[in-house]
C-alpha cells in the first residue's frame, strides 16, 4: 500500500513537473517577462528622453534668461542714464532749461522710443519731448511715492496711460530735489512696455513662451506671449527667486505649465521672467514618448498574438498529448484489467526494412497468466523465439501484413501451443506505427458452450442421437453422397410396439429408461457410416447407406435390431418386453428427398403395425394407398352416424359356474353402404383420432341403455349391459352426465350398466382415473377392466379402483392350450382379481378346454364365441327367453347347452 501511495506521489509531483515544463505554461510566462521587458525598456528610454529634453529645457531657459536678464539691465541702464542725466540737468537748470539743454547735446534718448518728462513739486508737467499737453500728475502713484519717500533709486510703475500718452507705458521716475534736498518734482522716462520684450525670438520661445518683467510687488510690468503683449497681471505662485531650476508653474496666469525663470534685479525691484512652453519644449519628447508607447504598444500586441497563437498552439498539442497520454493511461489501466491478454508488439526490421520478427514490448497481467511467464520476461523477448510455431502456423504472416498495411484482424484458431495457456483463442491484432497490438482472449469455454449448443441444437436429450433436424440433414447429406456415387440409401422408420403401455403404467421415468435402453441396442447393431436418429417419441430412424439397391444387407441387419429390441428390459425391478414395427425405405427407389423417404418409410412402418406389430417392411406404393383408404373412410364416418350406418351387436357373458348368461357387451358395428362391413377395431381408432368418438360413445351408450331396458321392458330377466369407453370418451369432462343422461332417458337402473375401460387407459394418470370412477360408482354404474395384462398395473394401484370386474385379455386365452406362460398368466390374473375381491371373466374364449381351464381355475365369468359370437338384441331375447323358460322348467340352461346360437 505504501508503495502504491508512494507511487501516487511520485506520479503527482512529476505530473506537476510535466505541467511545469509544457510549453502552453511557460509561454504565457515568458510572455509576460517579454511584456515587462519591452515596458521597463520604453518607460526607461521614455523617462531618459523625458529627462533630456527637461534638462534641454532647462538649459534654454537659463541661456534665454541670460540673453535676456542682459538685455533688459541695459535698457534699463540706459533708461536709468537717461533719468540720471535729466535730473541732473533739472536740478542745475531748472525744469524748464534742462530738456533744451539735453537736446542740444542730444543727450536725449530718441522720441519715437521714449517720452521724457519732467513734472514739478505740484505734479505738473512743466517740461517733456516730444512735446506733450501740460497735465497733473499728482495723484499718479510713481509722483506720490517718490514726494512721500527721499529715496534717489529710480522707480517703475506698472503699466498705465494718462491724458498726456494715450497709449498704455511703463514710467521709469526719479525725485528731483531742490539744493536743499527738499522734493522739487520727477524726471519720467515713459516708454511702450513693449520695448523690453522686443527681443522675443519666436523660433527659442515658441508660441506659448514668456519673457517679462515682474514688479517686486508681483505684478506683471510686461509680460509677452508669442505676440500677444500685456501687463498687469498679478503673477499668483511666483516661483522661488533664489534658482532658475526649470519648473512647470502649476496654474500661472494663462494656465499654461512652463520652465520658468525669474530672475530679481535687485536694483530696479524688478524681476526677469521668461518662461518655455512645457508642451513647446516637451513635444519633440512627447511626440518622441508617443511613437515610443506606440512601438511598445505594437510589440506587446505583436508580442502577444505571437504568443496567444503560439500558446493555441502548443496548447492543442499539449491537450492532444494530455488526451494521448490518458488515453494510454486508461488503455493501460483497461488492458491490466481485462480479460484479455494484451501483446504490444515491436516490429524488428532487417537491412531491407522488411519485418522479420517483433518484440515483446508490452504485456498486461493477463498474458502474464496465459503464458506462464512474467511482464518483465515477456517484454524484450522476441516473439519467433517465445513462439517458433507462427513462422509455420501462418500467424507470423497475417501479423507482418496488419504492421505493414494498418487495419484490424480477427480470428479464432484452436491452440496447439503449448506456450500458451488456452484451448481456443480468439486474437484480434490492430495495426499502429512500428508495430501491432495483439489482443488474445481464452474462448475455450465459449466453445466448448458452443459445442454444447450446438450438439443441443441437432442431438435429443434424452438418447444423445441426433434429434429430427440432424436426421434430416444426415440424410440429405447421404442421398447426395449416393446420387455422386450411384449408390442407395435406405431409411427405416422404427415405432416401438408396447411402449404406450410402459410409459403410461410404470411412469415417464421407466419409459425414458426404456427409450435409452433400446437406442443403445439399436446403436449397436449398426455400421460406421450408418446414423440412428430419435425421430420423436417412441420413433427411430435409421439412414443406412448401401453400396447397391439390395435389401438382404439392410434386412438383416434390420431383422438385427428388432432382435435387440424385443429382449427384456429391466425397469423399476420389473421386466418389461417391446418390439418394434419397422418400415423401410430406399433411395432411389422408393424417393429422392428426405420427405419423400421419411414419409414412405413411416407408410411401411403402418404396415408393420398392421400386419401384427413386431416386424420388418419394406415400402411399396400400395402402402401410400392404404393411407388414402383410411382418408376416404374417416369422409365415410362422418355420415355413418347421421345416415344410419351404425347398429350394436351385443355378446352374451355368461357365469361359469352356473353357466347362466348375466349380461352382454355391446359393440358398435358399421356397415359401409360401398365397403360393407367395417371392423371396429379399425374405425374406432379412427373416430378416436378424427374426435368422432364421443358421438359414436354417446349413441352406443343410448342404444345399450334403451336395448337394456327393452328387453327387461318384454318381460325378461334383467341382464346387465357393458359398454366399452375408449380414451377420449373417459377424457371428456360431462361423462358422467352423459352416463346419467342415458340412464335417465332409457329408464334403466343404474346397477345394471357396466362400463369397460382398459388397462392403460386408466393407467395413464391413476389419481385422474380414480376420481372419475369413483364419481361413476357414486351413480351406481359398475367398472370393470378390459384387455387385463397387456398393461402394467401395480397392485397397490389396483387396489385403489373401484372396479367390479377383471377381464383377461383374448391374447392370453387363444393360447392357453399350448402356452404354458399364458395358463400361468390367466392363473396370477384370476388370484389376483380374488385378492382384490372383484369377479374375474376371461374374454375370447373359444374351446371347452379353454372354458374348462378357466373353470378349473376358479375364473368366475366367461365370454367368447364358445358361448357366442356378438348378436342382434333380438337374438339375446331369445336366447334370455330360452334361459327363463328352462329356469321355470326347473332346468339349467349352460352355456354348452344353449352354444352355439349365433
Ligand atoms: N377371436 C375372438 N374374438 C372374440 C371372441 N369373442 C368375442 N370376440 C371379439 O373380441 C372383441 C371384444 O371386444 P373388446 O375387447 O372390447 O374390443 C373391442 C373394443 O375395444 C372396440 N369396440 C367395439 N365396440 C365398441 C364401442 O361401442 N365403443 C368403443 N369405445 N369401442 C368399441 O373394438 C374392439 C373390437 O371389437 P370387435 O371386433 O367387435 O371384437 C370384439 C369381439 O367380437 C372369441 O371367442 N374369439
Amino acid at each position: 500500500m505504501e508503495a502504491h501511495g508512494g507511487h501516487d506521489d511520485f506520479g503527482g509531483s512529476a505530473r506537476w513537473r510535466r505541467m511545469a515544463l509544457e510549453t502552453y505554461v511557460t509561454l504565457p510566462l515568458f510572455t509576460l517577462v517579454l511584456l515587462g521587458a519591452i515596458w521597463t525598456a520604453t518607460l526607461h528610454f521614455i523617462d531618459a528622453e523625458l529627462d533630456a529634453a527637461h534638462n534641454v529645457a532647462g538649459d534654454s531657459l537659463v541661456e534665454l534668461s541670460d540673453t535676456y536678464e542682459a538685455q533688459v539691465v541695459r535698457n534699463l541702464q540706459g533708461i536709468d542714464q537717461t533719468l540720471k542725466v535729466l535730473k541732473y540737468a533739472v536740478e542745475k537748470k531748472g525744469a524748464a532749461g534742462a530738456l533744451p539743454e539735453l537736446q542740444q547735446n542730444d543727450l536725449l534718448p530718441p522720441g519715437l522710443v521714449f517720452i521724457v518728462s519732467i513734472a514739478d513739486a505740484s505734479g505738473r508737467i512743466v517740461a517733456s519731448n516730444p512735446a506733450t499737453e501740460s497735465i497733473s500728475v499728482a495723484n499718479e502713484e510713481y509722483f506720490l511715492y517718490h514726494q512721500q519717500r527721499r529715496t534717489s533709486s529710480t522707480y517703475i510703475a506698472q503699466a498705465m496711460r494718462d491724458q498726456a500718452n494715450k497709449d498704455w507705458h511703463l514710467h521709469f521716475t526719479r525725485r528731483v530735489n531742490t539744493p536743499e534736498g527738499e522734493f522739487a518734482g520727477v524726471v519720467v522716462v515713459e516708454v511702450d512696455p513693449g520695448y523690453f520684450t522686443s527681443g522675443y525670438e519666436r523660433a527659442r520661445l515658441g508660441e506659448k513662451g514668456v519673457l517679462g518683467l515682474v514688479g517686486s510687488d508681483g505684478v506683471a510690468r510686461v509680460l509677452r506671449v508669442g505676440e500677444l503683449v500685456s501687463w498687469g497681471q498679478k503673477i499668483a505662485a511666483m516661483p522661488d527667486k533664489g534658482t532658475t531650476v526649470p519648473q512647470a508653474l502649476p496654474g500661472s496666469w494663462d494656465g499654461v505649465r512652463r520652465y520658468t525663470a525669474l530672475r530679481p534685479l535687485p536694483r530696479y525691484q524688478l524681476s526677469v521672467l521668461v518662461g518655455l512652453s512645457e508642451d513647446e519644449q516637451m513635444a519633440p519628447a512627447f511626440g518622441k514618448r508617443r511613437e515610443r508607447l506606440l512601438e511598445a504598444g505594437a510589440a506587446s500586441v505583436a508580442v502577444l498574438l505571437v504568443a496567444a497563437l503560439a500558446w493555441f498552439w502548443t496548447w492543442q498539442g499539449a491537450r492532444a498529448r494530455r488526451h494521448i497520454r490518458r488515453a494510454q493511461e486508461t488503455y493501460a489501466a483497461a488492458s491490466e484489467a481485462n480479460m484479455d491478454a494484451f501483446f504490444v508488439l515491436r516490429a524488428i526490421r532487417g537491412a531491407d526494412g522488411a519485418i522479420t520478427d517483433f518484440k515483446i514490448a508490452t504485456a498486461n497481467s493477463r498474458a502474464e497468466q496465459m503464458s506462464g511467464h512474467s511482464k518483465q520476461a515477456l517484454q524484450g523477448q522476441s516473439l519467433c523465439n517465445w513462439l517458433p510455431q507462427v513462422r509455420h502456423n501462418g500467424i507470423f504472416k497475417r501479423l507482418v501484413r496488419i504492421a505493414t498495411e494498418g487495419g484490424v484482424h480477427q480470428e479464432e484458431w484452436e491452440n496447439t501451443m503449448p506456450q500458451l495457456n488456452a484451448g481456443w483463442i480468439h486474437a484480434q491484432v490492430v495495426g499502429v506505427e512500428g508495430g501491432a497490438v495483439m489482443i488474445v482472449r481464452d474462448i475455450t469455454e465459449r466453445k466448448a458452450a458452443e459445442h454444447r449448443i450446438f450438439h443441443m441444437a441437432l442431438h435429443d436429450a434424452l438418447t444423445g442421437l441426433p434429434n429430427r433436424s440432424l436426421i434430416g440433414d444426415r440424410l440429405q447429406q447421404a442421398i447426395a453422397e449416393a446420387q455422386r456415387d450411384h449408390n442407395a440409401v435406405h431409411v427405416a422408420f422404427i415405432d416401438l410396439d408396447g411402449f404406450k403401455l410402459v410409459n403410461d403404467g410404470l411412469g415417464h421415468t421407466a419409459g425414458d429408461l426404456l427409450l435409452k435402453e433400446v437406442a443403445g441396442r439399436m446403436a449397436a447393431c449398426l455400421r460406421r457410416h450408418d446414423t440412428v436418429g430419435r425421430f420423436g417419441g417412441d420413433e427411430f430412424v435409421l439412414v443406412l447407406p448401401q453400396q447397391k439397391n439390395d435389401m438382404a444387407p439392410t434386412a438383416s441387419l434390420l431383422e438385427r435390431v428388432r432382435e435387440a429390441v424385443i429382449g427384456p428390459v429391466v425397469l423399476d425391478e420389473q421386466e418389461v418386453r417391446v418390439s418394434c414395427s419397422i418400415g423401410v425405405a430406399m433411395y432411389p427407389r422408393d424417393g429422392e428427398d428426405p420427405d419423400t423417404l421419411l414419409m414412405n418409410a413411416d407408410a411401411a412402418m403402418y404396415r408393420a403395425k398392421e400386419t401384427g406389430k413386431n416386424n420388418v417392411q419394406f415400402y411399396t406404393q400400395e402402402m401410400n394407398s392404404s393411407l388414402e383408404e383410411k382418408l376416404a373412410l374417416l369422409d365415410g364416418l362422418r355420415k355413418a352416424l347421421d345416415d344410419n350406418q351404425l347398429y350394436v351387436e351385443y355378446q352374451p357373458k355368461a357365469d361359469l359356474s352356473s353357466g347362466l348368461l348375466f349380461g352382454v357387451e355391446a359393440l358398435v358395428r358399421w356397415r359401409h353402404p360401398e365397403r360393407g362391413m367395417i371392423r371396429p377395431d379399425i374405425f374406432i381408432p379412427l373416430a378416436e383420432e378424427c374426435g368422432m368418438i364421443g358421438a359414436i360413445g354417446d349413441w352406443v351408450l343410448q342404444q345399450a341403455c334403451h336395448q337394456a331396458r327393452a328387453w327387461q321392458a318384454a318381460g325378461l330377466p334383467p341382464i346387465t349391459v357393458s359398454v366399452n369407453v375408449s380414451p377420449r370418451q373417459f377424457d371428456d369432462l360431462r361423462l358422467v352426465a352423459r352416463v346419467v343422461e342415458a340412464l335417465n332417458a332409457s329408464g334403466l337402473a343404474a346397477g345394471l350398466l357396466e362400463l369397460e375401460v382398459t388397462e392403460s387407459l386408466i393407467m395413464r394418470d391413476v389419481g385422474q382415473a380414480v376420481a372419475k370412477m369413483r364419481e361413476l360408482e357414486a351413480k351406481g354404474v359398475a367398472l370393470s377392466i378390459d384387455d387385463f395384462g397387456t398393461g402394467y398395473s401395480s397392485l397397490s394401484s389396483l387396489k385403489r379402483f373401484p372396479i367390479s370386474r377383471l377381464k383377461i385379455d383374448k391374447s392370453f386365452v387363444r393360447d392357453l392350450d399350448t402356452s404354458a406362460d399364458d395358463r400361468a398368466i390367466a392363473r396370477a390374473i384370476i388370484s389376483l382379481a380374488h385378492e382384490l375381491d372383484v369377479r374375474v371373466i376371461a374374454e375370447g374364449v373359444e374351446t371347452v378346454q379353454q372354458r374348462d381351464f378357466l373353470q378349473a381355475n376358479g375364473c368366475d365369468e366367461m365370454q367368447g364365441y364358445l358361448l357366442s359370437r356378438p348378436v342382434a338384441p333380438q337374438e339375446i331375447a331369445v336366447l334370455l327367453a330360452r334361459q327363463r323358460e328352462a329356469a321355470e322348467r326347473g332346468q339349467l340352461l349352460t352355456a354348452d347347452t344353449q352354444a352355439p346360437i349365433a
